[in-house]
């Protein structure tokens, strides 16, 4: 330790990090020479469209579970207790939706990029209005994911911030840029096998210096640590079951369900089954991942109880406990501390690969392909300058997230809800709601990106202990009793935070309700406004871009009402392959539907399409 109270690497925890960095790029070099040698968009893209579901399903878990979840979760956990941990709870449905609505109807439509199907069921603009938002989504996020363990391990190790910064992102882009989605997946599957190792090397000896697992488990207990499941209806309090449980299904669904770095993995695979099994078998995954983030909380808990190294002064924020909780406990095991900070980037880089990969895609797609005619050597070439020019404009988002200062895990999950959920309702009006039009569902997309960053901006300004906090109270609520010259210090005092009203009880709705909240504001206007400029009649939308609600729950109550007689009951058998129909054919069909029509002779991806369709 040296004055500043940094706690230094040794030359062991330097080359295990060094490791890391060497051995994802030689995997990026690996499957740059090999293969098809990364010569068609195909390949750079999809992987060939030859995945199997078990690295497919450590990729997609790993996309969204970055060091922000790693560094979070635990300090989250720590200062709080185990209620977070019923977010796991959301994650069956979050799961089973994409598998058995988004999943069978988007392979189905052999698309390449999500933002696609919008054009299919609406129009170009609309598809245009969905890559934008996916890609400021993305860059927003990526900046958090890539700056998150850099500020960590600059503030506890004193390790160079922006060397950590450049280093990741170099790498990263490189390997993303060299080897396409299969390096991509392939050092997602590396990187989680040393994300998990990390962690359980972290826990086992955490407990082992808490003096044990009954003394470590008596330690939380008697701390209250271990939370009860709280069924508190309040929209407003953080985290309930019902803000985590419910709430989170929607966060689910925006990310596993309609986020293109996701949706690009589940049409990479050899086979729809394959695709839908890959969704199911990211349940365990993300429980394991869960499961460990929250037991580190609990440990760290366990070894300082509420003499938290925050409360000392020797950290100056939540997010650098977990960093600190492991240079201090594992000093004397040389290499341990090496191995967690290469979990900790192992996380971050398989995140920034995703993005960057699934950006490049995007980009190509949906906004070059359509505009420029090319060869597929320009095109493959264009795709890796793109992942090569998002590389550099994430380590621009990395220098504005360190401009700005909140706790990553909410701020990360905030960004997910702010402007993934209006995504996610652009979809589902399109998917479930065949009388939506493209008018409304651009209206309804707005509509839900105002009131996304009005409650997430108003919210975090009224959240702020600070002068702001009066500004913001005062221009838009007039305190009843207060005196002209408010102070600071009187505020809390006149506002009971446990009673918000009018605009302040909006801004102060739980965060975990930001997707459900702004993915229903995109539907429900989304509908208001085409019912007023004439909504879609059921001819006219594409086939196969709906969901048939009520054919699906009609056959459904058959199945359950007549058991017995279920091989007597034509009509439910007659719908469900009535469906299956309809999927199948989409290709054929196109054509003939007005909707399509403006889709057709543009379509910019008819040279991947006619490689992958049959
Ligand atoms: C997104 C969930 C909830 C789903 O797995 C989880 O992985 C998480 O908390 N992620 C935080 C964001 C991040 O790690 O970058
Ligand atoms: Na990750």
């Amino acid at each position: 330790m040296d004055p500043a109270g940094h706690k230094y690497f040794t030359v062991i925890d330097y080359v295990i990090f060094a490791l890391l960095l060497v051995a994802s790029m030689a995997i990026g070099l690996y499957y740059a020479f090999t293969g098809g040698r990364q010569s068609t968009t195909r390949e750079f893209l999809f992987a060939d469209r030859s995945m199997k579901c078990l690295p497919l399903s450590l990729s997609l878990m790993a996309t969204f579970q970055s060091a922000v979840a790693i560094i979070g979760t635990p300090a989250e956990v720590y200062a709080n207790g185990t209620q977070y941990w019923f977010i796991g709870c959301s994650y069956i449905l979050g799961l089973l939706i994409p598998a058995h609505i988004f999943i069978p109807l988007f392979y189905r439509l052999h698309l390449t990029s999500v933002y696609q199907y919008l054009e299919l069921r609406f129009c170009k603009a609309v598809r245009i209005c969905g890559t934008v938002t996916f890609i400021f989504q993305m860059v927003i996020y990526m900046g958090v994911g890539i700056y998150t363990p850099a500020l960590a391990l600059n503030a506890v190790t004193g390790f160079h911030l922006w060397g950590a910064v450049l280093a990741t992102g170099l790498v990263c882009t490189l390997y993303t840029a060299l080897g396409g989605l299969k390096a991509v997946v392939w050092t997602d599957v590396f990187q989680t096998v040393v994300m998990f190792t990390g962690q359980l090397a972290v826990i086992i000896v955490g407990v082992h210096q808490a003096g044990g697992l009954s003394d470590a488990w008596a330690k939380v207990r008697d701390g209250g640590h271990i939370s009860g499941i709280d069924l508190n209806p309040d929209p407003t309090v953080r985290h309930t079951f019902w803000t985590l449980g419910v709430g989170g299904v929607f966060l689910m669904l925006s990310l596993y369900g309609v986020n293109q770095a996701q949706v690009q993995r589940y049409l990479s695979s050899r086979t729809e089954k394959e695709a839908v099994m890959s969704c199911y078998m990211v349940f365990p995954c993300l429980q394991v991942a869960l499961m460990l983030s929250c037991l580190m909380g609990l440990v760290m808990y366990a070894c300082y109880g509420n003499n938290s190294p925050l409360k000392q002064q020797y950290i100056t924020s939540k997010d650098q406990m977990v960093l600190y909780f492991v240079m201090d406990m594992l000093q004397n095991f040389p290499g341990l501390p090496g191995l967690f900070v290469a979990c900790l980037f192992s996380a971050s880089l398989s995140t920034i690969s995703s993005a960057f990969n699934s950006l490049a895609t995007v980009t190509m797609v949906d906004l070059i392909k359509p505009h420029f005619s090319m060869t597929e050597a320009r095109a493959t070439l264009l795709s890796k300058l793109l992942a090569l020019a998002y590389g550099i404009i994430c380590l621009a988002m990395a220098y504005v997230v360190h401009l700005m200062n909140s706790s990553v895990l909410q701020a990360a999950l905030s960004i997910f809800g702010m402007v993934g959920g209006p995504l996610l309702g652009l979809f589902c009006l399109g998917i479930f709601f065949p009388c939506a039009n493209s008018i409304g569902a651009v209206t309804g997309l707005a509509a839900g990106l105002i009131m996304a960053f009005w409650v997430g901006i108003g919210g975090f300004l009224s959240r702020m202990p600070s002068s702001v906090q009066v500004l913001a109270l005062n221009s838009t609520n007039t305190i009843p009793g207060a005196p002209e010259n408010i102070t600071v210090t009187a505020v809390p005092a006149v506002i009971d935070p446990a009673r918000p009203v009018g605009l302040n009880g909006l801004y102060s709705l739980s965060y975990m309700w930001y997707s459900a909240l702004n993915s229903s504001t995109v539907v429900l206007i989304g509908l208001i406004i085409s019912f007023m400029t004439g909504p879609t009649k059921g001819d006219d939308v594409a086939s196969g871009t709906v969901y048939p609600v009520m054919q699906r729950a009609r056959s459904l109550l058959h199945k359950l009402v007549k058991p017995s007689t279920c091989c007597t009951a034509p009509p439910a058998h007659t719908e469900m392959d009535g469906h299956k129909e309809m999927n199948g054919n989409v290709k054929e069909d196109a054509g003939t539907e007005e909707e399509t029509d403006t889709f057709l002779p543009s379509d910019p991806v008819s040279p991947l399409e006619q490689e992958t369709s049959v």
